[in-house]
């Protein structure tokens, strides 16, 4: 059974040879994508490409609820998302990998929890990612020699489109990096208690930096620095210790109504 999933992003699909394909039915619908399961230097993972096998869903239809609640029902206690992110400020630079510790929600109408009544839970989100998992990816991209932020605030829009210049500048007051598909993954993974964090890479400066970002660019940063999340992978899925002394699953003690 693998006890950790991953998620890939824009330009990430695929990160081991699969040794099965599983398809999942859950009361969402559909996954992205069967789920591919394999080894990463011996330990069991479970992926799924965030946007289909070919990109097929925008960031806005994305079956999150499906994504992650296949990969739950798979015994996944712990999901690494992995994500290509515009840059709101000067020392965030293309290419850089970020581990993400907070987010503010821009999104607007997306299926944002699994509980819509009659059972009603309001899950903490104050610290919405993992710091075991973070601390564990954030020492192995340092060792690995990688420009990495063990810190930064992630925007995540409604998308498709990419923001308006006065849109870069409000969002650069308050976050560092901007994307589409934070949320509403990380707090449906946490309200199934699992752990959750978030490797991104830096793939352009956003608007507020003059050039406009467009969709090609993303997609070609992201695949030449697609070995860095490979390695980091690599490196860092064995460092995962068996059990969880992060906490993360102790929201579903007090969040249910
Ligand atoms: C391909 S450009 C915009 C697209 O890229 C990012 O995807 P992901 O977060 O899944 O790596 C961004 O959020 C948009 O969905
Ligand atoms: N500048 C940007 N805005 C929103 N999502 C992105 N994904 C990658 N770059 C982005």
């Amino acid at each position: 059974m693998p006890r950790i999933g991953i998620i890939g992003g824009s330009g990430v699909y695929g990160v081991f040879e699969p040794k099965e394909t599983v398809k999942v039915h859950t009361p969402y619908g559909s996954p992205s994508a069967p789920v591919e399961i394999g080894e990463i230097e011996g330990v069991e993972v479970a992926f799924i490409p965030r946007h289909g096998k070919h990109h097929e869903f925008p960031p806005h239809g994305v079956p999150y609820r499906a994504n992650v609640w296949a990969l739950h029902e798979l015994g996944v206690e712990r999901v690494i998302g992995i994500t290509a992110v515009g840059s709101l400020r000067e020392e965030y630079k293309p290419g850089d990998i970020v581990i993400t510790d907070q987010f503010i929600d821009f999104t607007k109408k997306r299926d944002y929890t699994f509980y819509d009544g009659p059972r009603v839970a309001h899950v903490s989100m104050a610290d919405p990612f993992c710091p075991e998992l973070r601390k564990i990816f954030y020492e192995t991209a340092k060792e690995l020699g990688f420009s990495v932020h063990g810190k930064g605030t992630y925007v995540c829009i409604e998308g498709p489109r990419f923001s308006t210049r006065a849109e870069s500048f409000m969002f650069r007051q308050y976050a560092h990096i901007i994307g589409m598909t934070l949320v509403p993954e990380v707090n449906l993974a946490r309200e199934l208690g699992m752990c959750y964090v978030n490797i991104a890479t830096v793939t352009d400066y956003d608007v507020w930096a003059e050039k406009p970002v467009d969709a090609q660019e993303v997609l070609k940063v992201m695949a030449e620095n697609n070995y860095k999340v490979q390695e980091l992978l690599r490196k860092g899925i064995p460092r995962i210790p068996e059990e969880r002394h992060c906490g993360c699953a102790d929201v579903l003690k007090s969040m249910f109504v």
